[in-house]
């Protein structure tokens, strides 16, 4: 079987450690995974012996954003298009849209999607097409309502026969709500490019936690796991433990998930993101749901964390590459009471730790398998002020 790549739309990321898992029996991935956070946190003399990772509710068709690409495939010597994953250690997409992981509304909205681009003689581009119109297609569907947002990522502003194709797709799939076509001029492996035109709809779709509703930028962080996003999510807020005399600082909050879901609880909290589409939806989320006590801040926490003179609780949930020498650098002298670190990359996660274990001791670690049949591990760790 072929291993595939899956992409990210910020950069392409290579599953090469996580092939493996992808023929692995599901209760033999937990242990793999049980194994791996032991391992790692000895470095920190912390004993896992006795920790399991959360289950993933659903293993199976649990991603609710998939991005694919397109290729040009030889058929009665015609070429056709063709939409898929990459293979691993190659630049050849694999043509076949169905996978397991993948949502399965999403994966049957893809097929019809792909027969529509054929109709119209929709060519994939690449730098042996480089007269082809399409890169990549990206769809997410919101668990709660239903809703799918799609996004047709081209070469050039250049999408020939566009209304009717949007026409088809939205009459063949009508719980699309939204189509926009993103343009990437640039020969390189990030998915999205920085222009773009809403072809139908707003651009957005609405997802819903615990009662407060969310409006999603294609271009914003959201979990791509909906059932597991919501174990997360409480038992991260369950470690913070907040109150009504609490000062939060969410930091990397995207569309303010987290930042909304712990206002509830605590007196003030401000949330801190550097992608401007997030934060957009982050206000606009913060008014739709009437939340006062919340401060969205767009810049780098770096530089925006300096200045916050008093913190009790800091939420940060960076991404893979974790925290930077100066974030923690600032941390350790604004001296919060509480961390909760949510880490998508247990491994920076360990690296950021020890430098926060002088000043803070690890109250609790626990793990949740959040992409099963990879590699990745998403792991919370609550730390209190020595
Ligand atoms: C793993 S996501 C978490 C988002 C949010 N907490 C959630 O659960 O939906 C990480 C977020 O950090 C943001 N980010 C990455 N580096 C950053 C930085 N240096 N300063 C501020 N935000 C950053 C990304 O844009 C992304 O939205």
């Amino acid at each position: 079987m072929n291993k595939i790549v899956v992409q990210f739309d910020d950069s392409s990321f290579d599953m090469h450690k996580s092939s493996p898992f992808e023929n692995m029996p599901y209760k033999k991935q937990l242990e793999v995974k049980d194994e791996y956070l032991k391992q790692l946190f000895k470095e920190v003399n912390y004993d896992l012996s006795q920790h399991h990772i959360v289950e993933n509710p659903s293993p199976e068709f649990y991603r609710h954003k998939v991005i694919l690409s397109a290729v040009n495939i030889k058929k009665n010597n015609k070429f056709e298009l063709k939409l898929g994953l990459f293979i691993e250690g190659s630049k050849q997409i694999d043509p076949k849209i169905n996978h397991h992981i993948q949502d399965k509304e999403i994966n049957d909205a893809l097929i019809k999607i792909e027969k529509i681009l054929l109709k119209y003689k929709i060519r994939a581009h690449n730098r042996f097409e480089p007269k082809g119109t399409l890169k990549h297609v990206l769809m997410r569907k919101s668990a709660s309502t239903g809703k799918m947002l799609l996004v047709l990522v081209t070469q050039s502003t250049l999408l020939p026969n566009h209304k009717l194709i949007v026409k088809d797709i939205i009459s063949e799939c009508p719980n699309i709500m939204t189509v926009v076509q993103n343009i990437q001029d640039r020969e390189t492996p990030v998915v999205l490019g920085d222009k773009d035109k809403i072809l139908y709809g707003k651009g957005y779709i609405y997802d819903e936690i615990d009662g407060i509703e969310f409006r999603i930028h294609y271009k914003s962080f959201y979990q791509v796991n909906p059932y597991q996003m919501k174990n997360l999510y409480h038992y991260a807020l369950e470690q913070a433990n907040l109150n009504k005399n609490d000062m939060v600082v969410d930091t990397y909050s995207g569309i303010g998930t987290i930042t909304l879901l712990a206002s509830v609880k605590a007196k003030q909290v401000i949330g801190i993101e550097v992608n401007q589409n997030a934060v957009l939806d982050a206000k606009f989320n913060q008014v739709l749901n009437n939340i006062e006590n919340v401060e969205f801040i767009c810049d780098d926490v770096e530089r925006s964390l300096v200045n916050i003179k008093q913190i009790d609780t800091l939420i940060m949930d960076p991404s893979r590459d974790g925290a930077s020498r100066n974030f923690l650098e600032t941390v350790l002298r604004i001296k919060p009471k509480k961390i909760v670190y949510i880490s998508c990359d247990p491994k920076t996660q360990i690296r950021d730790l020890k430098s926060l274990l002088n000043d803070y001791e690890i109250k609790s670690v626990q793990g949740f398998d959040m992409f099963s049949y990879t590699a990745h591990v998403e792991n919370v760790v609550l730390l209190s002020l020595k």
